[in-house]
């Protein structure tokens, strides 16, 4: 966000109130190189008024831990985070980027009252942006220039949606095939493991993934500020996604200052589909039991 001058002030809360002043000051080292950004350390009532309040706080994913494992001690967080954010700045649009991400917009839309479109989960932003990276690696083309989502839970059954990616305006399969640089089976699975894995591996070698994320929310932020009717894929509560009633999920949607304006469902081919319900349900599920 500083690196982009993507917005005027910053204020950091955290339990931990030595690692908040800390972090902010680090941060603001960096403001001359990039912009004005007013950073600080704060607590609840220092945000009030804000535009977005980004939501990342609670425990983080230990080598190995799967997404899920995280819900019931992330939970009990928002229930206690989310109706003090409340109290101060109730205008606030909901950026939600805590585990499992989908499955805490859920919660987080409940616990606040807000309406669905104004508590957005970084959801699938980062598996979009890992999967648009190692197709553009694969056939030298800027990552900008592949066009195509990661659908459905942040997490292990995501679901890459193949069949409608493009590069530039061409199907994939066809450049793939123009460049000499076939998708076979083999480039697929290894691409698909790469996207799918990926927070597997970055927190085996260093315990955290900080980057990806951190751009991925500074965008989303961005869309909103600029009011850009971006098409980016993130999480929020759906009312019907293929049957699965109520649930927090990632799609490509429009977002800008109201936060999502429309949902745009992609084509996808029968597996696809089915996978993506698949997604859809193992989410509900997880929503379901928590108590709130
Ligand atoms: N959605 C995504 O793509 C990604 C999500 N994450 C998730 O983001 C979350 C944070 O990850 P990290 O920053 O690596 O973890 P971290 O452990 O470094 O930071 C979490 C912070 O939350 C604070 N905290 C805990 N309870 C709190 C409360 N009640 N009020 C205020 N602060 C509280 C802790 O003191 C700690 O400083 C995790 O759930 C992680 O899984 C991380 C990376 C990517
Ligand atoms: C930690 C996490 O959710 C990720 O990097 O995908």
């Amino acid at each position: 966000l500083v690196l982009q001058n993507a917005v005027s002030e910053l204020v950091l809360i955290d339990l931990n109130a030595a690692r908040a002043r800390a972090e902010a000051e680090d941060i603001a080292h960096a403001v001359p190189f990039a912009g004005s950004t007013v950073v600080r350390a704060g607590d609840y009532p220092d945000i009030a008024g804000a535009s977005v309040v980004i939501l990342a706080c609670g425990v983080s994913q230990k080598p190995g831990e799967t997404r899920p494992q995280l819900l019931g001690r992330n939970a009990e967080v928002f229930r206690a985070v989310i109706g003090r954010v409340m109290e101060v700045a109730p205008g606030a649009i909901l950026l939600v980027a805590s585990n499992p991400v989908d499955v805490i917009t859920q919660i987080s839309t409940t616990l606040s009252g807000l309406p669905p479109e104004r508590v957005i989960g970084s959801g699938t932003i980062l598996d979009t942006a890992r999967f648009r990276w190692l197709i553009g690696r694969h056939l030298g083309i800027s990552p900008g220039s592949i066009h195509g989502y990661v659908l459905g839970e942040h997490g292990d059954s995501e679901v890459l949606a193949w069949s409608s990616v493009r590069a530039g305006s061409v199907p994939l399969a066809a450049f793939a095939a123009q460049v000499g640089a076939a998708l076979t089976d083999r480039v697929r699975a290894e691409i698909d493991h790469g996207v799918r894995r990926a927070a597997y591996t970055i927190i085996a070698g260093k315990g955290a993934t900080w980057y990806g994320i951190g751009a991925g929310l500074a965008r989303i932020v961005t869309a909103i500020g600029r009011d850009e009717q971006a098409v980016l894929s993130v999480s929020m509560v759906e009312a019907d996604a293929l049957g699965v009633p109520q649930v927090a999920l990632s799609l490509p949607r429009l977002v800008g200052a109201q936060g999502v304006s429309a949902t745009l469902w992609p084509d996808l081919d029968a597996p696809e589909t089915e996978a993506l319900r698949h997604s859809a349900t193992l989410l509900k599920e997880m929503a379901d039991s928590v108590p709130l």
